[in-house]
């Protein structure tokens, strides 16, 4: 049986049959893409579950409410306060007895000034009016608000032009939240509006998970650092910023390192001296990309193997070659995972493995990307045995999805224009415009 998805249903239901999709059986067809045998591979599901399985829950630690941003909250926060806090004037105008405008226009003498922040203002006496500010404590005695449009403005006498009911305007101490209440429950993530309810309650600081922390290490001799310029046969090093930015995206706490060549001495020295140099300070995960496949030169499967990672190969496409494990450094295990080094490879690896793993060690409540059902505005093909993830751009309205680009791991501009991804499970090897497909949206 198929896996089940975040919305609790198959991923693909049965009303999709009739509508033109081949099957798997045919197995002259989609050889052109595939580099091993699919029955072989390992299924997306148990890789996914294998890397999940890597990163335990990260523990608990309290900043302050400018670092909380985009964290996950890991206690629940109770108000020890009412909001508002008092009674308060919603409107600039004069505190009144709402008994007392029965015959509008009246005219009240002015008892007092009560501006936002007065804390001493006086009880209202019947028969009279304070001037009051948006804010400002409600005098005792005072059951509603006259705006001051409705008013000739006075300050020592007024005249109110018009009656208002009681409790007009008035903005009542713990209507929003009563005091004990919890505000904000274990395993919020905490967005803006979050960060302003636990201010207003008067939390400085808020317990949350701490951010994985991923150290990023790309591998290959055709590299050079952006911004230096390429001889013939090299190219510029984009996974790894690309990986340090997924990371951060996902609330991890990212550190890019100096790619090294296809030089096992180099990786390996590269490696352990930032494991040691994060002795007092330790790294959650290892994150490669590049040197895995089957060449002549996988540098990071010369490192690894015999180490404690193993590689296999996934049944998706792109993203086949991946490996994981807990590597020996010098300060004690580690985790690591290695990812293809194609940069669409890499960066879909990351969506279906690595994001979903760190944000589920930082307590995130939504741990995969918010996934839709679209339909395809175009046809698709895909390979046998592999579960394909088609870079798309969604059209939320209409309910479409476009695939941007074609199956190919080195399009990574047509990464960069795409908004989502299509997932096409691993029987289907044709889709036509028009049918459905899941659809992760990338944006969310
Ligand atoms: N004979 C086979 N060849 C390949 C297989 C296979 O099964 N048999 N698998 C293919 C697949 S699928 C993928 S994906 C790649 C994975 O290769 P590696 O992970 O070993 O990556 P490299 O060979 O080092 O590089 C692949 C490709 O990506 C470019 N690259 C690598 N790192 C970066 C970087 N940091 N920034 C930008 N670009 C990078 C590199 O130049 C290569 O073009 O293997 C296939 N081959
Ligand atoms: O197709 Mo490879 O699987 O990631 O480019």
């Amino acid at each position: 049986m198929r896996a089940v998805t975040g919305h609790g249903e198959t991923e693909r239901g049965h009303q999709d049959h009739g509508h033109g999709r081949s099957h798997g059986h045919d197995h002259g067809h989609g050889h052109g893409h595939d580099h091993g045998d699919p029955s072989a591979m390992r299924p997306v599901a148990e890789h996914a579950a294998a890397v999940a399985a890597l990163l335990a829950p990260q523990p608990v630690e309290t900043v302050e409410l400018a670092a909380a941003l985009g964290r996950v909250l890991a206690e629940d926060l109770a108000s020890p306060v009412p909001l508002p806090p008092f009674s308060n004037s919603a409107m600039d105008g004069y505190a009144v007895r709402a008994a007392d405008l029965d015959a509008v226009p009246v005219e009240l003498p002015v008892a007092a000034d009560v501006p936002a922040g007065r804390t001493d203002g006086p009880p209202l006496q019947p028969g009279t009016a304070h001037r009051i500010m948006t804010g400002a404590p409600l005098p005792e005695g005072a059951d509603a608000v006259v705006q001051v449009e409705w008013t000739d403005a006075g300050t020592e006498r007024v005249r109110i032009d018009r009656a208002v009911a009681e409790g007009q305007n008035v903005r009542r101490a713990g209507e929003d939240v009563t005091e004990g209440r919890v505000v904000l429950g274990a395993g919020t993530l905490l967005g803006p509006a979050q960060l302003g309810l636990a201010a207003a309650v008067g939390a400085g600081a808020l317990p949350v998970r701490r951010r994985p922390r991923v150290l990023v290490l790309s591998t290959g001799s055709e590299l050079v650092a952006p911004g230096e310029p390429l001889r013939h046969g090299q190219i510029h090093e984009s996974n790894g910023p690309m990986l340090t930015a997924a990371v951060t995206d996902a609330g991890g706490s990212a550190e890019l390192l100096r790619f090294v060549p296809d030089d096992v001495a180099a990786f390996t020295r590269t490696l352990d001296d930032a494991l040691a140099a994060h002795a007092d300070d330790p790294v959650d995960l290892v994150l490669t990309s590049g040197g895995v496949s089957a060449g002549a030169y996988e540098v990071v499967k010369d490192a690894f193997t015999g180490r404690g990672v193993e590689f296999s190969k996934v049944a998706m496409q792109p993203g086949m070659p991946q490996g994981l494990g807990r590597h020996r450094g010098p300060t004690g295990e580690v985790a690591v995972v290695t990812l293809p080094g194609n940069p669409v490879s890499s960066l879909v690896s990351f969506e279906v493995f690595v994001r979903p793993a760190l944000r589920a060690a930082a307590g995130h409540p939504q741990a995969a990307r918010p996934r839709v059902r679209a339909r395809l505005a175009e046809p698709l093909d895909s390979p046998a045995g592999r579960r394909q993830f088609r870079r798309g751009s969604v059209d939320a309205v209409a309910g479409t999805v476009t695939p941007v680009g074609g199956p190919g791991s080195h399009l990574l501009a047509a990464l960069a224009r795409a908004d989502c991804l299509i997932v096409v499970d691993e029987e289907t090897t044709h889709l036509e415009a028009g049918e459905t497909v899941e659809v992760w949206l990338l944006d969310g």
